[in-house]
């Protein structure tokens, strides 16, 4: 029988790697029928579209990749609608696919659910032990609250709803806005401009000192459709009912400033790195502890240096008419 699957959020980069997955798998001849909305087409945060959406299409499937995402920058400047947008769009789409009989869902969080100053590397079971990091606490508290909803319907409404907590991603589709995006595209973008102009320097946020895992996003499209695959059985026996997200990382992690080292190697910048005090730090170390993931079969195969230099070309390709423009 074909199965329906709506990807949510499918022009974004982690929903678009997942649907051309998804779109090679129904190529090899899996039966796929593969539903798609643009913000456009359809607001996430309206319940009443939501709801007339999932009665029409009633999917047997839904992967939530769609969220307002941004970076250290723009998760301090709105976070009320970094809050209020995440919310909304769980609860509507959560509570609509309950409603209208999908038999599985797979959200997307993110590691910055965990205490800003929790043991590293972070376990599941690390989540609400302590107190969240200032910079992105609205964006973290919607997460977490993405993880209790399906975590609820599943123990109310005996639902199959799961959650992946990826670790900061980069790759194709990326925001590359010079503000508004996270640090590995911000620093594509300065590196590149400033050896095409022959720039002395260049200068990064903060103190260069905090630690952060990046993991490709075809890595995480991958991941998540291996957790979205796996037998309930086989789903429940590695989860509990009340802990029940897995992360999803590439297990190793690396400071800002040789982060920043790297970009300049790839885009051939080779002036002086300068550091900026005033702009913040945020979570000093984030690297997930990969092990539940890992146990279940699956683990990162895109090193950093060589998913950068594919990320650098992507974006050479695209012009600076093909990229994002907020
Ligand atoms: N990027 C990262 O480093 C990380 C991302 N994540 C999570 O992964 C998921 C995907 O992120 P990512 O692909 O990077 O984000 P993007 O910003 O690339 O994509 C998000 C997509 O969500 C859609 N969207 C946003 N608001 C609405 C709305 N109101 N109604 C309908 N659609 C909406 C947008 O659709 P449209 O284009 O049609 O406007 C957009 O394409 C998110 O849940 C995010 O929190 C987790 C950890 C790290
Ligand atoms: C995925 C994750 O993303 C966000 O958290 P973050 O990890 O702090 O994200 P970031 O990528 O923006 O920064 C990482 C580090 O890098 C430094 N940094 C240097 N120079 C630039 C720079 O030019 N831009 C940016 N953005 N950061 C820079 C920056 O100061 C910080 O120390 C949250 O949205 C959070 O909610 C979330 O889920």
């Amino acid at each position: 029988m074909t199965a329906r699957v709506y990807i949510a959020g499918h022009r974004g980069m982690v929903g678009g790697a997942i649907l051309r997955r998804l779109q090679a798998r129904r190529g090899a001849g899996e039966a796929l029928e593969l539903v798609t909305r643009s913000s456009a087409e359809l607001d996430l945060t309206d319940q009443r579209a939501v709801a007339a959406f999932m009665a029409e299409t009633r999917p047997d499937i839904v992967i939530l990749a769609a969220a307002r995402v941004g970076g250290i920058h723009a998760n301090n400047s709105y976070p009320a609608d970094f809050i209020y947008e995440n919310l909304m769009i769980e609860c509507n789409v959560i509570h609509q696919a309950f409603a209208h009989g999908t038999r599985r869902l797979l959200q997307l969080g993110s590691s910055c659910i965990y205490p800003r100053a929790v043991a590293q590397p972070m376990r599941e079971d690390a989540l609400l032990t302590g107190v969240l990091e200032p910079t992105n606490e609205p964006y973290a508290i919607a997460k977490i609250a993405g993880i209790k909803l399906c975590e609820s319907y599943n123990r109310q409404h005996g639902t199959d709803f799961r959650s992946v907590m990826p670790t900061n991603l980069y790759g194709p589709g990326d925001n590359f806005h010079p503000e508004n995006s996270h640090v590995l595209p911000a620093l594509i973008r300065r590196f590149h401009e400033a050896a095409r102009e022959g720039a002395g320097s260049v200068t990064i946020w903060g103190s260069g000192a905090p630690r952060r895992e990046f993991l490709h996003v075809d890595d995480m499209a991958e991941a998540a459709l291996f957790v979205l695959d796996l037998p309930k059985a086989d789903y429940d026996a590695n989860t509990e009912p009340m802990l029940s997200h897995i992360n999803v990382g590439s297990g190793e992690d690396i400071t800002i400033l040789d982060l920043a080292r790297l970009v300049a190697r790839v885009t051939g910048f080779a002036g002086e790195i300068r550091t900026d005090p005033t702009r913040p730090d945020g979570t000093m170390r984030k690297l997930m502890d990969v092990g539940r993931l890992s146990a279940m079969g699956w683990s990162a195969r895109i090193g950093l240096e060589q998913g950068l230099r594919e990320t650098y070309d992507w974006f050479l390709a695209q012009g600076a008419h093909g990229l994002r423009a907020k």
